[in-house]
């Protein structure tokens, strides 16, 4: 049993860091969403929260929920787009098995139009989520231990991920590694 979590997702707002995390937790380990980890805590949505408390009030229950969720999850972790902007939650994933789910504009930015996230709260969504993106591709780049190309089908990520895990990481349970009845017989 590692004493970390066995795979943390960062990327883009729409690379499907929710949507990778429940699956590769279905193959049998705990999920963690942060997103919805600081909703539970705040008792508030994330548009709440950015309405009251403005996005360096966001990032700051961001960081403190992060920073608790790494040091006690053994399972899969699925960060917000932003996390690795914060300097606190940088620091905390030094160490661990970061993945890059990297996503390009367009693709990216046909999974998340009409939603209701607040940094695409502008008069001009897709040009604002280009721009965000441009500015942050260094630093998921510089928290990944293994990038993996976002824009296919949610079993191949799931696929590659498993495949980029280091030794001592979690090995998921497959229906084909249990014995066939009768095969040592
Ligand atoms: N590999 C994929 N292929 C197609 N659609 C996807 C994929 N990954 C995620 N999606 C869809 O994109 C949207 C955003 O996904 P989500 O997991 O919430 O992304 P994130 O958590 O990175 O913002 C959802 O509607 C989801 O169903
Ligand atoms: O990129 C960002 O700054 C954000 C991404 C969101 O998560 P997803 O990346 O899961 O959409 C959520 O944490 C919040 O709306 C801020
Ligand atoms: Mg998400």
């Amino acid at each position: 049993m590692t004493s970390r979590p066995a795979v943390v997702l960062t990327g883009f707002m729409g690379s499907g860091k929710s949507t990778v995390g429940r699956a590769l937790g279905a193959l049998g380990l705990d999920f963690v969403d942060t997103d919805a980890e600081i909703e539970r805590r705040a008792g508030r949505t994330i548009p709440e929260i950015f309405a009251a408390d403005g996005e360096d009030g966001f990032r700051a229950i961001e960081a403190d929920t992060v920073r608790d969720v790494l040091a006690t999850s053994r399972g899969i972790v699925a960060l917000g787009g932003g996390s690795p902007t914060v300097p606190a939650i940088r620091e905390a994933l030094t160490g661990h098995h970061v993945v890059y789910l990297e996503i390009g504009p367009d693709d990216g930015y046909e999974r998340v139009s009409g939603s209701d996230r607040p940094m695409l709260a502008d008069p001009d969504p897709r040009a604002r989520y280009a721009a965000i993106l441009a500015s942050r591709v260094d630093a998921y780049r510089a928290v990944a231990a293994q990038t993996v190309d976002a824009a296919r089908p949610v079993a191949q990520i799931v696929a590659e991920i498993i495949e980029g895990l280091p030794n001592s990481g979690w090995t998921p349970y497959r229906p084909s590694d249990a014995p066939l009845q009768g095969e040592n017989s």
